[in-house]
């Protein structure tokens, strides 16, 4: 068992590794070096306490506590209806767009309640960008796209747009391949480079947290694995949360994972063990294929 297995919170006596090929998900073929990891040494980003949230009479989150780990990356999985992507949207205040939302507790960053009375929420979105599954580019330019957030700000310095373009499509993966056509439609490009196009005009504007619900569903493999390979680079400058349906990409691209069932969060601890050596029996038959 790795060192990583043996982080705090996870029971030891559950005979369920096989070599490092655990519940299908192969842990030892994550595509990177894993690191030891224990939230105890971890720098706190976000903090999520006694989070409740209503829509309407139905509560679809049950008094959540998390801490998310900074410049990590935290997958939430669990099957379909069980609050993922509600959790999310909670992070960076998208749900309060939905009529007859309520919701109870604190989500702090750091150590500020973005719940708070007088929070600037456009501020906050800047702060924690978001990204949804299907890509979402507007019907402008490459450059436009990317500049957009600038120039909401008021910036209209050419030189300082055109650096701020270029850093950001560098920086999600993009440069080499639209640099020659950035004044052309954000539409002709393939819902890959889109993808890649929204996660550069995120980060555009210097977020701190990028929130990204399930950003590769709608692509094909070569992009998907593009995407991946970006998140693994982007978590050296943000801190990341990622919905994913697809327990392999959990696997692959996080390293702290929080299951959640029916609104409740069952389990959270580092990818490696709870994939390997869960706690709770609810997260074992997840990952094992029994239900969602
Ligand atoms: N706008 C809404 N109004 C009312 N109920 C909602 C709304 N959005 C989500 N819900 C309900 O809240 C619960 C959690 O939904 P949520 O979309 O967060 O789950 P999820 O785990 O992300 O699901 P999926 O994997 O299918 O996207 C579900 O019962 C859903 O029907």
């Amino acid at each position: 068992m790795s060192q990583a297995n043996r982080v705090s919170g996870h029971g030891p006596t559950q005979e369920n590794n096989e070599g490092g090929r655990t519940h299908g998900i192969d842990t030892a073929s994550l595509g990177r070096t894993r690191q030891s990891l224990s939230m105890e040494q971890e720098e706190t980003c976000m903090e999520v306490s006694g989070l409740n949230l209503y829509y309407g009479e139905k509560q679809a989150l049950n008094n959540i506590d998390l801490t998310i780990p900074k410049n990590r990356v935290t997958a939430f999985i669990g099957p379909s209806g069980c609050g993922k992507s509600t959790l999310l949207r909670s992070i960076n205040r998208m749900n309060d767009l939905v009529d007859g939302c309520r919701i109870e507790g604190k989500i702090l960053l750091d150590g500020v309640d973005i719940y708070q009375r007088g929070t600037d929420v456009a501020e906050l979105r800047r702060r924690v960008g978001m990204v949804f599954q299907k890509p979402n580019p507007f019907p402008k330019s490459i450059y436009e796209n990317v500049a957009y957030g600038l120039r909401i700000q008021g910036v209209k310095n050419k030189r300082t747009l055109d650096e701020v373009v270029e850093r950001s499509l560098r920086g999600a993966a993009l440069w080499e391949e639209v640099k020659d056509r950035l004044h052309e439609s954000a539409l002709g490009m393939s819902g890959g480079q889109q993808q890649r196009l929204v996660i550069a005009r995120t980060i555009a504007v210097e977020p701190e947290v990028l929130l990204l619900d399930e950003p590769a569903s709608a692509l094909d493999p070569i992009s998907t694995l593009k995407i991946e390979e970006l998140i693994n680079e982007l978590k050296s400058r943000y801190t990341i949360v990622i919905v994913t349906h697809n327990m392999q990409q959990a696997a692959r691209v996080s390293d702290y994972t929080a299951f959640m069932y029916m609104g409740d969060l069952i389990e959270f601890g580092d990818t490696d063990s709870l994939f390997t050596n869960p706690d709770k029996k609810q997260t074992e038959d997840y990952i094992t294929g029994r239900y969602g």
